[in-house]
């Protein structure tokens, strides 16, 4: 299924009609540059166009009441001075003559995105609307927007689609205080929000941004704010967030469906945000929300004002919707103490109500809401700086990498007796192995005469991972008749001159794991139902489920808590996915790990199986062809002892991994 792209250029055609120093970045400039850059590189024909519509007035009535509706109705036919008058009881927003055609054209474009994913006309897509909408507020205009598109598009999901749990993810860098209004008491909707609020002194400026604004009544515990105090914010604190507050949560709330309200002024260079996070990281952030919900996302435009860094940032998220290799990201060294004091405090509000945040330390000791007083006197300096001093003087950024699809997706090295699964490319033609290859083969098994059909593997296995790493395919399946020894062979072997790091995910216990790497060009995380503790070193992670990998609840919390934060800060050039023979992984996490691993090497993951487990091959497959994987249904509480002992890990580990901080 494809990726539905909304845009319709009447959506252009309003804007400022006086001076309003607030409201001047809100140009028309932003919808046509994010378009014509999805139209040059080519995205937008490789998506679903679908057309955008007016939303009716019972459709904006989900969330805005009658009197504002009727208000607004009425400005089409305002003069300028009346247009100007009717403004001023609002806040940091503008009116104009055509405005609420484009509103309703922005909400309509956001329900006819639901509907095509809804109905299975497509898996995901993204609506390039203008005016924004999260700001908005029942009987409010405000901050650019006039309808809460996204607010409309989940109660309308929720009415017509019979959809029980809706997540929001707003990585805006306002807080869309409108859509917290809206579902602060409703438990089926799940709102997330990050946002630059520096201790009140940020725009909106509204106390209840904080991160103790929880929810209220039955919606307590689904609400998550993360204030961002200082600007700078980079790709770690984004990562970091995502890993340590909104996975952890989003993955135990279970979605039907996810909205996005995508704004991009939470990119590098944009005058509001300040941040420092790079375009490439939407694709990781919409790469982490695509295995929820069955893959059923739908992101809308909200903010961005940088033109350079929101074109680039929307066509990051559109080609990683369609399902190309995400690109690597570089140099991710762990979040910044803001950032985790944040993260802190929003995992310890939110503890009593997740039991996958359940064993979340305390706040820190400086309770970081107090700090407003004395940041008023810093904000007061601040502002005594020229506005473009402080502003984004000349940031710049390198342009994001080429993102390109391997010719093949996924290719199978298989004994020949075994079918192999659709989708995949088989690679029968073991080429002759170099004589070099065959003299390592045979001192590392010191066999005088290495059997045929272990070269026959291991010769096929380097194939593989030749065409792997020449990016000439995405990722691939081998069955081998050991898959212990395949593994050594691999990381020993046939990988040592090919790539720099291999991240090697060992599900399952094995017979031996008889060396541990030191020099850092392998990490092994190892999850099992067996407590290796006494061998952990940096390199070598072993995580122990009480229960071992059946247990569901426990292994997703390991993959979200530590496995994917050490597979960002470690960057490998390739992923062994190992699966040990009876690891009792139930299918679907299964699927989930190799989708989410997905983030890691461009996609370049090796899986190796035991030829005895050639009956998950199906669903190995539909995962590494980048199908959606199913949704983690009813998730158990995780066993105290694997919570605790996974927080504790943590702790241990972050003096030399700094992505696993999660406490100040
Ligand atoms: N009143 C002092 C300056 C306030 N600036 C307000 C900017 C509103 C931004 C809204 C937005 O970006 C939606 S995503
Ligand atoms: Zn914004």
């Amino acid at each position: 299924m494809g990726t539905a792209l909304l845009y319709d250029e009447e959506m252009t055609k309003y804007k400022l009609l006086w001076v309003d120093p607030a409201c001047k970045i809100e140009v028309p400039e932003r919808l046509i540059v994010s378009y014509e850059a999805l139209v040059r590189s080519g995205l937008s024909d490789r998506c679903i166009s679908i057309p955008a519509r007016e939303a009716s007035d019972s459709e904006i009535l989900l969330v805005h009441s009658e009197l504002y509706l009727e208000a607004v109705k009425k400005t089409p036919y305002m003069t300028l001075e009346d247009l100007k008058e009717f403004t001023l009881q609002f806040g940091d927003v503008y009116f104009h003559p055509n405005i609420y055609h484009c509103a309703k054209l922005a909400s309509g474009s956001a329900l006819q995105l639901v509907d095509s994913v809804m109905t299975g006309k497509v898996r995901n897509g993204i609506a390039l609307v203008r005016p924004p909408g999260h700001h908005s507020m029942h009987g409010a205009a405000n901050g650019f927007c006039v309808f809460n598109n996204v607010a409309i598009a989940a109660r309308y999901a929720k009415q017509k689609y019979g959809v029980k749990r809706v997540l929001i993810v707003d990585w805006d860098i306002h807080h869309g205080q409108g859509v917290q209004y809206c579902f602060e008491d409703d438990p089926s909707v799940l709102y997330f929000s990050w946002h630059r609020y520096e201790h009140q002194n940020f725009w909106p400026n509204l106390r209840e941004s904080d991160y103790d604004s929880v929810g209220k009544e039955s919606g307590a515990g689904f609400n998550i704010n993360v204030p961002w105090n200082n600007v700078g914010m980079e790709n770690s604190d984004y990562l970091s967030v995502f890993c340590h507050v909104l996975l952890p949560v989003a993955y135990e709330f279970c979605p039907d469906l996810v909205l996005v309200c995508a704004g991009f002024d939470s990119a590098i260079g944009d005058p509001e945000g300040e941040m420092c996070a790079t375009p490439d990281i939407f694709a990781h952030l919409t790469h982490l929300l695509m295995n929820l919900a069955g893959g059923k996302l739908c992101a809308v435009l909200e903010g961005g004002y940088n033109l350079t860094s929101l074109a680039q940032s929307v066509c990051q998220t559109v080609q990683t919707l369609l399902g190309d290799p995400l690109p690597q990201l570089a140099n991710l060294r762990g979040p910044c103490k803001s950032a985790v004091e944040s993260l802190q405090c929003a995992r310890s509000a939110h503890r009593r109500y997740w039991s996958f945040l359940k064993h979340a330390a305390d706040p820190p000791m400086t309770d970081i809401s107090t700090k407003h007083i004395k940041s008023a006197m810093e904000e007061e300096e601040k502002t005594e700086m020229a506005e473009e001093e402080r502003c984004t003087e000349g940031k710049v950024w390198p342009e994001p990498p080429e993102r390109l699809c391997p010719p093949v997706c996924s290719a199978s090295v298989l004994p020949d007796d075994v079918a192999c699964p659709d989708g995949l490319k088989r690679l029968s033609s073991s080429k002759d192995l170099e004589p070099l290859l065959v003299s390592k083969l045979k001192n590392r098994f010191r066999t005088a005469a290495v059997d045929g059909d272990r070269v026959t593997t291991f010769s096929r296995l380097y194939t593989l991972i030749e065409k792997l790493v020449a990016n000439e395919i995405r990722n691939g399946l081998v069955l081998v008749p050991d898959v212990a020894a395949a593994m050594m062979c691999v990381v020993q072997d046939l990988t040592s001159d090919l790539v720099k790091r291999v991240l090697v995910v060992c599900v399952g216990k094995e017979k031996e794991l008889d060396y541990v790497t030191t020099d850092g060009k392998v990490l092994v995380v190892q999850i099992s139902s067996e407590d290796r503790e006494e061998q952990r070193s940096k390199y070598y992670i072993p995580v122990c489920l009480k229960k071992g990998c059946s247990d569901t609840s426990g292994f997703i919390q390991a993959v979200l808590g530590l496995l994917l934060p050490l597979g960002y800060e470690y960057n490998p050039d390739l992923v062994l996915l190992v699966r040990m023979p009876g690891s009792g992984v139930v299918d679907s996490m299964w699927q989930q790990l190799i989708g989410l691993l997905q983030g890691f090497a461009k996609g370049h993951t090796l899986v190796l199986m035991q030829v005895n487990e050639k009956a998950c091959m199906g669903s190995t497959a539909s995962a590494l062809l980048g199908h959606p994987a199913p949704p983690l249904q009813d998730l158990q509480t995780p066993f105290p002892e694997d919570g605790d002992a996974l927080e504790r890990l943590r702790e241990r580990l972050q003096a030399d991994w700094k992505t696993l901080q999660t406490t100040s």
